[in-house]
């Protein structure tokens, strides 16, 4: 998590790889010293200890490289270990049986071509391969050192040790290839299976969503991206363009796909069509992965508190992301996010609300165009929602800043734009604009007096009332015991109309508390879902 955070907050392929390596390779050499050192007390048979010793640490490095690689496919670290670990005991036994094979089979004078070959055949694809031959080679086995070879010969110690440099190379270079934008080969070039103006409210959405899409105050663009899971179409089809100063909310229920945007936003994931864009200050996530993730920060669902002090953390990620003047940065992220009085204090041990507002300041490092927010505020209390919301406000002035959530008030209180998805966009716009759209008509929630032990035949009698008083009436979810929230046409009512005829009927109706008003982000959302979304998908 620690790796992908990096990994999209702009921080460029090499110094990160290298970062990495070179905090491992200082585990290596302490590893690879302890390890020589018992071989040369255990017997003083092992030749060559100072070759043993280089093969040691060349092997620590590329079996490094190969779990970064591993873990660029594998779901989570334990699968990488395991995966890894598989590997490596697979090579292992079939190098190990293969010369016990060649031993039994072959005659002496072929012995050493066979073993030799043996080892260039399955070495080139394995280090553990490479560290077994070498410990055979120190041990004297297999007749190898017998015939007068140097020991840095390549049928000697030289061979373990070339392609052990070759296998770090290659894995590398791999590394780097990979961060740079490389696209595995999509074998969907079918375009999503629905209609991409499916909904009549969004194709005219689209309509001008495609004029701000060429506009140059756009910096992010999302066009036509689709993804499929297997033949799980989760996200269909989606466009939606983000300005300078606007907070764009990708706002749907579970499993709406909100999070399948936010990862290919990130470079995480690729788009399954081969006609998506995604653009980030002008930049291809797809075809110039670095330069864009130069200009994109990202805030995590989940906070990835390293070991290292709020001030550390934000100079770490300050540093591998070229900042020039990083005091001057992070003081302003610092400030920005308002962590001042946290400054010294270990990532870990921070409140819920406070590693938020950190991963927040790692996002905003470097002064990104774009910024990301998948559910940036799910896990913390009232007040600390409020306390985040403000500091989103503040640090959004200037930048693309495109969040996902499930609540509606988070979108009411941040969001100058909304996208309501459900696989595809199901609406886009203006959040007002949205909001009207639920029209004109009054929506009342009713609270009975015996909520929330409220029974069946009292809500029916109210249920009975609201038919009876009000024409083409559309009643809502009941929310709890005792509630009811209903749509009531504006056309023969006025808000006073509608207050006298509760005040009239609340007593014999046991009725606590009424309220009548104009649409919430709430209703728009129900009515939006309900007409061309997955009815079972409502509550929220
Ligand atoms: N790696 C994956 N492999 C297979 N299916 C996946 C994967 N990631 C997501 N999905 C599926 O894609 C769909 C969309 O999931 P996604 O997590 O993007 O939704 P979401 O809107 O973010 O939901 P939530 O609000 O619960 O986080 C779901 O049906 C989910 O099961």
């Amino acid at each position: 998590m620690v790796r992908s955070m990096q990994y999209s907050n702009g921080i460029r392929p090499l110094p990160l790889w290298l970062s990495h390596l070179s905090f491992d390779a200082i585990f290596v050499l302490i590893i690879s010293i302890v390890a020589t050192a018992l071989l040369s007390i255990s017997t003083p048979v092992w030749t060559g200890l100072g070759y043993i010793f280089i093969i040691f640490v060349l092997y620590g490095i590329v079996a490094a490289l190969l779990s970064y690689v591993i873990s660029m496919f594998a779901k989570g670290a334990v699968t990488a270990w395991f995966l890894l670990a598989l590997g490596q005991i697979i090579f292992y036994f079939a190098y190990f049986g293969g010369i016990l094979g060649v031993q039994s089979a072959t005659a002496y004078p072929d012995l050493e071509y066979m073993m030799n070959a043996l080892f260039f055949g399955l070495g080139i694809v394995s280090p553990a391969v490479c560290l077994e031959r070498t410990l055979f080679i120190g041990l004297q086995m297999m007749a190898l050192s017998c015939n007068q070879r140097a020991p840095g010969s390549i049928y000697l110690y030289g061979g373990p040790i070339l392609y052990l440099i070759l296998q770090g190379v290659f894995l590398f270079a791999l590394l780097l290839w990979w961060d740079v934008g490389f696209v595995i080969p999509t074998s969907r070039s079918r375009k999503s299976t629905t209609d991409p103006e499916g909904t009549e409210m969004y194709s005219t959405d689209l309509i001008s969503e495609r004029k701000r899409l060429v506009s140059n105050q756009t910096d992010l663009r999302v066009e036509s991206v689709s993804k499929f899971f297997g033949k799980n179409l989760a996200v269909d089809n989606v466009t939606f363009a983000v300005q300078q100063s606007e907070i764009f909310a990708l706002l749907g229920p579970n499993g709406a796909g909100k999070s399948t945007i936010i990862s290919m936003i990130r470079g995480d994931i690729k788009p399954s069509t081969s006609n998506s864009t995604i653009d980030i200050a002008g930049h291809s996530i797809l075809k110039h992965a670095v330069a864009a993730r130069a200009n994109l920060g990202v805030c995590p669902q989940f906070d990835s508190a390293d070991v290292l002090t709020v001030k550390e953390t934000l100079r770490f990620f300050a540093k591998i992301r070229g900042v020039k003047n990083i005091d001057h940065n992070v003081s302003t992220v610092i400030a920005a996010c308002g962590i001042g009085e946290w400054t010294d204090q270990l990532a870990q041990k921070l409140s819920g609300g406070t590693k938020r507002k950190l991963s927040l300041a790692i996002a905003l490092v470097g002064n990104p165009r774009v910024l990301v927010l998948d559910e940036p505020s799910s896990a913390l209390d009232a007040n600390a929602k409020r306390t985040l919301w403000r500091c989103l406000q503040t640090i959004s002035k200037g930048r693309a800043v495109v969040l996902t959530t499930h609540s509606m008030e988070e979108a009411d209180a941040l969001a100058d734009r909304i996208g309501i998805v459900s696989s595809r966009m199901l609406a886009l716009g203006e959040r007002e604009d949205l909001k009207k759209r639920a029209g004109e008509n009054f929506y009342i929630h009713i609270v009975s007096k015996s909520a929330p032990r409220t029974t069946r035949q009292e809500l029916q009698v109210i249920r009975d009332w609201i038919h009876g008083t009000f024409q083409n009436v559309k009643i809502s979810r009941e929310t709890q015991g005792g509630q009811i929230r209903f749509e009531v046409p504006a056309a023969g009512w006025d808000m006073v109309g509608l207050i006298r005829e509760f005040e009239g009927a609340k007593e014999r109706l046991g009725i606590e508390f009424y309220s009548v008003g104009k649409a919430t982000l709430d209703e728009v959302f129900e009515n939006i879902v309900r007409k061309y979304g997955d009815d079972d998908v409502i509550e929220v």
